[in-house]
């Protein structure tokens, strides 16, 4: 099967899925002025829709119905607005294959990695309709005898989202899904690249029983100006933002003129720290699983590959083997493992990658190239003896690169995999439980994959420290940042 424009329609059980207007105060809506955005499948570049390229006059009004809405969705019970979140969540797991298949139509990734997306993200709705049960208040002994102290917790008001491209489904779930659930309204822009999986998901949230205008999608090729907009509205109590760490410290520098609340999921340059007392086919294959993963276009990817000078060789020879057995291909296609990049400028960054580690002496084991595909699809690829000086050091590749770089003990690692602005994700492989207790305590990140390489999951808190982020999202903890507390002091 492949996406092109006319047929997207055609793969689909449910063709009323692929929706090309945007959802604004509960209606499905052309831009005010006309004007549509072209999306394209990363795998052939070809046009699969035009959807409708709002501008803020329209997200304003999205704002305004997302307030008014509000007051009733907030007024139900926690247990009935958990009702809507779980029919939602049945909706998107009865939709998976067609949500799954629109996903890689805009995104690229191998169709199982989008149903699996698709199965991620409808997790975060199922959780946190459940945990909105659970939101407690609190008494505390008053300070004196006539008085009576009281906590509540309430929906923190209108909450603004900007996600990225790479995970086009569960970023946005792993938002809207905590504050649908507490009762907030919820305006939603998703990445130009993939507006397609967002809007799915609110035709069905439409269907589940979102009540009108609680819920809005507004698509538009103007980030900037969206953006600006959800910074400068006052009805905008918070923003909830994943993307690069530049785009991450424009939008905080926006919303401190409003001092508005912000959740910020940014970028990473994860280490995997393979010790020579690890299980090497166990490491292989939780490198490959994380670096791999989305074609490496993800923000927890391994991006430095650390190994102890007495298994380098080794590993490397067994990593090289396991990459040489990835397919690449249309993610639509069956047997593709690796899709295309999502852009061009997304295969330059790799080329300058390798180009520079090539430069200080660094060797090809395997890839290097551009694929014989051509577009956006370039050759897995894993280079050997990279200095600690190299781009790929400092910054995050974002694709199919797997830098290995060698080291001699533990205090080295540690203080290489921690000399870096970010410190969202990283992972290492050992089997001493000294080593693995000291280090873990030693890594200055938010997530720490210890003889694993996978670590997403909507029961965890899932977020970074230093300039990867604020806030966490998923597990309990997630549902925090979509609530305020409220002290009562009555005096009796
Ligand atoms: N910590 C995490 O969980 C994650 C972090 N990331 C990080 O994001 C990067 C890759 O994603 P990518 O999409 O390229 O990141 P970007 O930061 O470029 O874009 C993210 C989103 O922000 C929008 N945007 C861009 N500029 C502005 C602006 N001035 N004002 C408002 N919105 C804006 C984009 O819209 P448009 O694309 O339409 O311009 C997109 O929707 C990597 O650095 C990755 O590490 C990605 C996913 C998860
Ligand atoms: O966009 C990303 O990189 C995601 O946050 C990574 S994960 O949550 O899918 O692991």
């Amino acid at each position: 099967m492949t996406a092109h424009s006319t047929d997207l329609k055609m793969l689909l059980k449910d063709p009323s899925l692929l929706e090309t207007r945007a959802f604004v105060a509960g209606e499905w809506v052309d831009a005010d002025d006309g004007r549509t955005f072209e999306v394209r499948n990363p795998a052939r570049g070809d046009v699969i829709a035009r959807v409708a390229d709002l501008s803020r006059a329209e997200v304003k009004r999205a704002i305004e119905a997302a307030q008014a809405a509000m007051k009733d969705w907030a007024a139900r019970t926690a247990k009935d607005r958990a009702k809507v979140m779980r029919r939602w969540f049945e909706l998107m797991m009865e939709n998976q294959d067609d949500l799954g298949t629109i996903l890689t139509a805009e995104q690229g990734k191998p169709l199982p990695e989008a149903k699996g997306e698709i199965a991620y993200g409808a997790s975060f709705i199922e959780w946190f309709g459940e945990e909105a049960k659970r939101v407690y208040g609190e008494t505390i002994p008053g300070h004196m005898a006539d008085k009576r102290i009281t906590v509540l917790r309430q929906p923190i008001g209108v909450v603004a989202s900007i996600t990225p491209w790479n995970f086009p489904n569960a970023m946005i779930t792993r938002k809207c899904g905590p504050a649908l659930a507490v009762g907030c309204g919820f305006v939603a822009r998703p990445a130009a690249e993939t507006p397609l999986s967002a809007l799915a998901l609110a035709v069905l949230g439409e269907r589940a029983g979102l009540p009108k205008g609680i819920l809005s999608v507004v698509t538009s090729s103007r980030s900037s100006d969206i953006g600006k907009e959800f910074c400068e509205n006052p009805l905008i109590r918070k923003l909830t933002f994943t993307g690069s760490t530049e785009v991450g410290r424009i939008l905080l520098r926006q919303a401190a003129d409003q001092v508005l609340k912000c959740s910020m999921e940014l970028g990473g340059n994860a280490p995997f720290i393979v010790f020579d007392d690890a299980d090497l086919d166990a490491a292989v294959e939780g490198a490959m699983a994380s670096k791999f993963r989305n074609n490496g276009q993800t923000c927890v990817c391994a991006n430095r590959i650390y190994v102890q000078a007495g298994v380098y060789d080794e590993f490397a020879k067994r990593l090289a083997k396991a990459v040489d057995k990835l397919t690449v291909g249309d993610g639509l296609k069956d047997g593709t493992t690796t899709g295309p990049l999502i852009n061009a400028d997304a295969v330059e960054k790799v080329e300058e990658h390798i180009a520079d580690a090539l430069g200080r002496g660094a060797q090809v084991v395997t890839g290097g190239k551009r694929h014989d595909l051509g577009g956006s699809f370039f050759q897995p690829t894993v280079v050997t003896n990279v200095p600690a000086d190299a781009k790929v050091s400092t910054e995050e590749t974002f694709g199919p690169l797997a830098p290995l770089f060698r080291f001699e003990t533990e205090e080295e690692v540690v203080a290489k995999a921690n000399d870096t602005i970010f410190g969202l994700a990283a992972y290492f492989y050992a089997r001493d439980i000294g080593r693995i207790t000291r280090v873990q305590e030693s890594l200055e990140y938010g997530i720490v994959g210890v003889n694993t390489g996978i670590i997403s999951t909507e029961v965890a808190p899932f977020g970074g420290v230093k300039q990867s982020g604020l806030g966490r999202e998923g597990s309990r903890h997630g549902i925090e940042d979509y609530l305020e507390m409220k002290y009562v002091c009555l005096s009796v």
